[in-house]
């Protein structure tokens, strides 16, 4: 089974390491149409180098692993319980080379189990077929664009859109609500995949079955194509923008499969995916796990480009979009109040100096614990790194920020008990931290969610770890940057651009009231 294990090996880490063909051409396409000197249009060309820096150094495109999906179609007579125990091999070594980020955690005890394997992970579907061959797909889909998907059970009353009925009109209403209500907390620009009917279960299955299908396709469902084609467009009319900075691009793709429901059932299943949409598939030979083809565009096929030529008519118009507060600033940690208080939503900050990582697991505990490290003055990173030790210590592979939303019940009380002065994260926090960072002189930065390469490179050194009980991705990692960049999405003065994205895109969202499907 070597070469079978080998081949599986392969297809993680390509999925891993490098966008398909597909997406990136989506990517690339989005990056046209937005304007370049924008903070979305940052985002966008951060979010290009990326994907180029993952690719060239074979590591990870984005450190959250996500929850590893097999969908496999063997001829009659392969052996799947073979094939899963060469599946859970290859996820192993994966995991041990820094590929994929351990992610499996015990939902009672917290415990990592630090391979990659445990209940229910990976998922893997196996499903016989007549063909000849082996048909292995692997979606990498990531936690917090997971959080973002949503199932609605029609009639349901929206906001913004009003009355949603048992008709196309009505799911037309529940695709928009959702990319609305993911704002950029998933990672925008997004795909989406949509299950119409089924139950829970199969519905939400339906919709991820769709995010197989290649971003260009066609639905061979005449109503369906027109009514992702309608999504499409008017998705990108929200204005939420790349990780919700506002901006042209909100959707990069939408597929809509169908199922029959029951008679008193009617689910519309959405299933969000970030712009790092890492699928791909291979064709196995079943007698000697040869790789026979790959099953989507490679991405080494279709080139993103980090510098378009800009004609003069483009510089101008990018000189006119650019945010007149964005100014550019130097913080060097430890952090004074008055530095973080001179800041304002929209300057553009370098970071030099020690930070600290800290998620889930750290801000329950310094709840009612004491910190290891003094952090008066600190920058907190909301990042779950993929780290790898060798014989001169622990080295940075991955490290995007995660979403910070999660840490609101928290957050505001950490900042005051502890003197810090700067978060760093992605998709924006609420009014509980806003308010801290008012009272206390605080400021809240946004880091390009998925960009884990890029700020891997800005992470030097490790100076030290605490709690690695919490696993590697909830440590508290003690990390030395350098030119570390975020821009100021919430400062000390109660100005949020996450507050002012949500509520113009309600506005706009509401402009879709009226029915399009009659
Ligand atoms: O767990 C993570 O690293 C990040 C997660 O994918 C997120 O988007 O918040
Ligand atoms: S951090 Fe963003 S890009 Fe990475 S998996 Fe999460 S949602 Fe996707």
């Amino acid at each position: 089974m070597h070469q079978f294990e080998e081949s599986v090996y392969q297809l993680i880490v390509e999925t891993s390491t490098n966008l398909p063909g597909d997406v990136r051409r989506a990517v690339n396409s989005g990056r046209a149409l937005e304007n370049q000197g924008t903070r979305a249009g940052l985002a966008l060309s951060t979010i290009t180098q990326n994907i180029n820096m993952a690719e060239e150094q074979i590591s990870p495109i984005c450190q959250d692993t996500g929850m590893p999906t097999f969908v496999v179609h063997t001829p009659v007579g392969v052996n799947q319980i073979e094939l899963k125990k060469v599946i859970k091999s290859a996820i192993q070594r994966a995991t041990k080379d820094g590929k994929l980020r351990p992610n499996s955690v015990d939902s009672l005890t917290g415990e990592n189990s630090g391979d990659n394997l445990g209940p229910g992970t990976p998922v893997i579907h196996f499903e016989q077929w007549e063909e000849d061959y082996i048909d292995m797909r692997l979606i990498l889909k990531g936690g917090g664009c997971e959080n973002k998907n949503i199932q609605y059970s029609l009639p349901a009353e929206l906001e913004g859109l009003g009355r949603a009925g048992r008709d196309l009109d009505g799911i037309r209403k529940c695709i928009l609500h959702a990319v609305y209500q993911a704002q950029g907390q998933g990672c925008s620009a997004g795909f989406i995949g949509v299950g119409i009917g089924g139950d829970r279960t199969t519905g939400y299955e339906l919709a991820k079955q769709q995010l197989f299908r290649e971003v260009d396709d066609v639905n061979p469902i005449a109503e369906l194509d027109q009514l992702e084609r309608y999504i499409m467009e008017a998705g990108n009319q929200l204005g939420i923008g790349t990780m919700g900075f506002g901006g042209e691009v909100t959707l990069l793709g939408c597929k809509v499969g169908v199922a029959n429901r029951l008679p008193a059932s009617f689910f519309v299943s959405v299933a969000y995916n970030c712009w790092a949409f890492r699928r791909q598939g291979v064709k196995m030979d079943p007698s000697t796990g040869e790789i026979g083809g790959w099953l989507y565009p490679a991405g080494s096929e279709v080139a993103m480009e980090e510098f378009p030529q800009k004609t003069e008519a483009d510089a101008a118009g990018e000189a006119q979009a650019q945010p007149s507060e964005g100014r550019e600033i130097v913080l060097q940690t430890p952090i004074s109040e008055e530095k973080i208080r001179s800041l304002r939503v929209g300057d553009v900050v370098t970071i030099k100096g020690e930070i600290h990582t800290g998620r889930d697991a750290l801000h329950k505990y310094l709840m009612d614990h004491d910190a290891p490290v003094d952090l008066n003055g600190s920058v907190i990173y909301h990042c779950g790194p993929v780290m790898l030790k060798n014989d001169q210590g622990w080295r940075v592979m991955a490290a995007g920020p995660t979403t910070s939303i999660r840490e609101e019940p928290y957050q505001g009380d950490i900042i005051k008990k502890f003197g810090i002065r700067a978060v760093i994260g992605k998709g924006g926090m609420g009014p509980r931290t806003l308010a801290a960072l008012q009272e206390h002189g605080g400021v809240y930065l946004n880091a390009i969610g998925g960009a884990a390469q890029y700020y891997a490179k800005c992470l030097k050194k490790v100076n030290g770890v605490d709690f690695m009980e919490f696993g590697i991705p909830e440590a508290m990692w003690h990390l030395q940057a350098e030119d570390f960049q975020a821009i100021v999405t919430m400062d000390s003065h109660g100005n949020s651009l996450h507050a002012g994205v949500e509520k113009e895109s309600l506005e706009k969202l509401a402009t879709f009231k009226e029915a399009v499907f009659k």
